[in-house]
């Protein structure tokens, strides 16, 4: 969790003055803000949406004033984590239980960047971590069911209390634990057309970059993905 250089990275790099910029969820968006609050400070113009009520209470804190999504008409850069990140930039995303408002920021923008620790860069995803699932909650262990005929083991996420996590959405999520998942696209589909599914943590061919930060070299090494750079609107 050291990775506040390649936050301020794709902060430095990519925020730019009279923007609109999406705020993800976790620490590696909290890092990010942190920076923002500072670009904002020194006299930036910018106009935020954030991922999360989580997220918008961390900007409200930095006074960072956000709004509200249908209002905006466009996001230019948003900036969020991982938790895990394959070779092509695909991801799974939700372990902090946002996915589903980071998949629809996400996909309203224009450069998504995602911050990560190095180790979260994998060939296979699925390996390490489970993948979110976010359900209605009627008939959630109905879809659950559903869920497991794709070859996973679904599990009811719980808060401390052990009652059930609900998402801002007011949905239960399934952390769905694959033995790994080789083909990301197929997978998505699968999962959606599952009646009850709201959203599931895979994001394919979203991620403009990825800034991983590297302990042992102390060094942020950026992962782009070639095809999304065509047609962006220009900054100086
Ligand atoms: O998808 C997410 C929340 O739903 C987060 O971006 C992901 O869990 C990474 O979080 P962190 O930066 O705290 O490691």
């Amino acid at each position: 969790m050291k990775k506040r250089p390649a936050a301020e990275k794709a902060v430095d790099d990519y925020v730019r003055d009279g923007m609109t910029i999406g705020l993800g969820t976790g620490n590696a968006a909290n890092m990010a803000i942190d920076r923002i609050a500072e670009l904002v400070d020194e006299g930036y113009d910018l106009k935020f949406v954030a991922t999360s009520l989580q997220t918008a209470s961390y900007a409200q804190m930095h006074g960072l004033e956000i709004s509200d999504i249908d209002q905006v008409d466009h996001i230019d850069v948003t900036i969020d984590g991982a938790d895990e990140v394959d070779p092509d930039l695909n991801m799974i995303k939700g372990l902090g239980g946002a996915l589903l408002r980071e998949k629809i920021v996400a996909s309203l923008t224009e450069k998504e960047i995602i911050v990560v620790d190095g180790f979260k860069v994998t060939d296979v995803l699925g390996k390490k971590v489970p993948l979110p699932v976010e359900v209605c909650r009627f008939a959630h262990s109905k879809t659950a069911s559903a869920l497991s005929s794709l070859g996973c083991e679904p599990l009811l996420r719980t808060n401390g209390d052990g009652k059930a996590f609900v998402s801002d959405g007011g949905n239960y999520i399934y952390d769905c634990r694959f033995k790994s998942i080789s083909d990301p696209v197929a997978l998505e589909s699968a999962i959606d057309v599952i009646p009850g599914v709201v959203e599931c943590g895979l994001f394919i061919g979203m991620a403009y970059a990825v800034e991983a930060y590297c302990e042992e070299s102390d060094s942020v090494k950026e992962l782009i993905f070639k095809d999304r750079t065509a047609g962006l609107r220009e900054y100086p």
